[in-house]
């Protein structure tokens, strides 16, 4: 299997900066790819990305606006906003045409189609082979090289497997699974049961809340991961459980950062992406597809689209019939 001595971060926003700096500190020969040419002329040059302050760039990270140049690499990590993904991937597949894998960094389902990360590339890039990186990983902390531990799933073990060792370090450590799907579902629900969280919090509902809350989002992420097939040592490990502990117990964390605006009635953090904001409506309609009830990201939806209040979500939580923990 090839070493894969050249990747390409596709997207140069907090994350994707970040996993530049991942990948240059594991000894590949990296790429980051902007989409605008003057942003990615000014990271080039003065080593530094405003969308990941304080962090410097090492000297030999290229930096290019070319789309078709970055698709050459033997990796490519793709780390836009979930909902641009396969527009981005779209055009990766007309320049790239050998077996090279494209890693998801993202962490979403697709509005409409209801897909998940990996099942867009491997309808945009159908020579590619799709593979999906998640876990509880803040940018800022990944690029500071302080230590975090994620999964990193594909179909084929030695394939996850070889990603591993190409990527991995003493400070960024990822776990390789087969369980490409298990690791999908836990990355995007976290973020939609973050914003639920946060809204607790912001209400000053106490600590005693925060934990119910958190433990009862992660019960229906995994009757959701049961019903499409995810394992369960997926669902409880660093891509699941991990990264929900990580989002609802930090205001470093967008989504549960705009629950907690949210919750205190402030305005929302601007220019932030929070990306439990566009999953929360295709969740609860995957759920639905799957008979899978979600009642706290079903609250977390009907909030932010208007139908409910704060208050009457959170009534409609607490007045839910008494039954066994599941
Ligand atoms: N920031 C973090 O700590 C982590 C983020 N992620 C995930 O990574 C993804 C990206 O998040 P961030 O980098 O933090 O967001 P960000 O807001 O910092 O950057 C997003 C980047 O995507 C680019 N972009 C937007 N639309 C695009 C399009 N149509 N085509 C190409 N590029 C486009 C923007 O120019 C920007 O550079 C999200 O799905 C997020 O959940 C995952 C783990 C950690
Ligand atoms: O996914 C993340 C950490 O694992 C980042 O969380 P936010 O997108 O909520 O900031």
């Amino acid at each position: 299997m090839t070493a894969f001595r050249s990747v390409a971060v596709i997207g140069a926003g907090a994350w994707g900066t970040a996993l530049a700096t991942v990948a240059a500190r594991a000894g590949r020969s990296v790429m980051l790819w902007a989409r605008n040419a003057d942003h990615a002329a000014r990271i080039a040059s003065t080593r530094d990305n405003p969308r990941l302050p304080g962090v410097r760039l090492a000297p030999d990270i290229l930096v290019t606006s070319d789309l078709a140049e970055a698709s050459r690499a033997e990796m490519l990590l793709i780390a836009t906003p979930a909902q641009h993904l396969r527009g981005v991937v779209n055009i990766v597949a007309t320049h790239a045409t050998a077996a090279v894998p494209i890693i998801a960094c993202a962490k979403g389902v697709e509005h409409g189609t209801h897909r998940f990360m990996t099942e867009i590339i491997a309808e945009a890039a159908p020579h590619a082979i799709p593979a999906i990186l998640s876990g509880p990983s803040f940018a800022d902390d990944v690029a500071r090289g302080l230590p975090t531990a994620v999964t990193l799933a594909a179909k084929d073990e030695a394939l996850a497997s070889a990603l591993v060792q190409a990527l991995g370090s003493a400070t960024f450590r990822p776990y390789h699974t087969t369980d490409v799907r298990g690791v999908e579902i836990g990355g995007a629900a976290k973020n939609v049961l973050a914003i639920a969280v946060g809204i607790s919090v912001g209400r000053k509902l106490g600590a005693s809340a925060q934990a119910a809350l958190t433990t009862r989002g992660f019960a229906e992420l995994s009757r959701l991961g049961r019903a499409l097939g995810a394992r369960s040592e997926t669902l409880t490990g660093l891509s699941g459980l991990g990264d929900l502990i990580l989002t609802c117990s930090s205001p470093q964390s967008r989504n549960f950062a705009l629950g907690l605006a949210l919750g205190r009635g402030e305005p929302r953090p601007a220019g932030k992406l929070a990306e439990g904001e566009s999953t929360a409506p295709v969740l609860i309609e995957l759920a639905a597809s799957q008979n899978v009830e979600m009642p706290v990201s079903e609250a977390v939806a009907s909030i932010l689209s208007g139908r409910s209040t704060i208050d009457a979500a959170i009534s409609g939580l607490l007045t839910r019939p008494f039954k066994a923990e599941e």
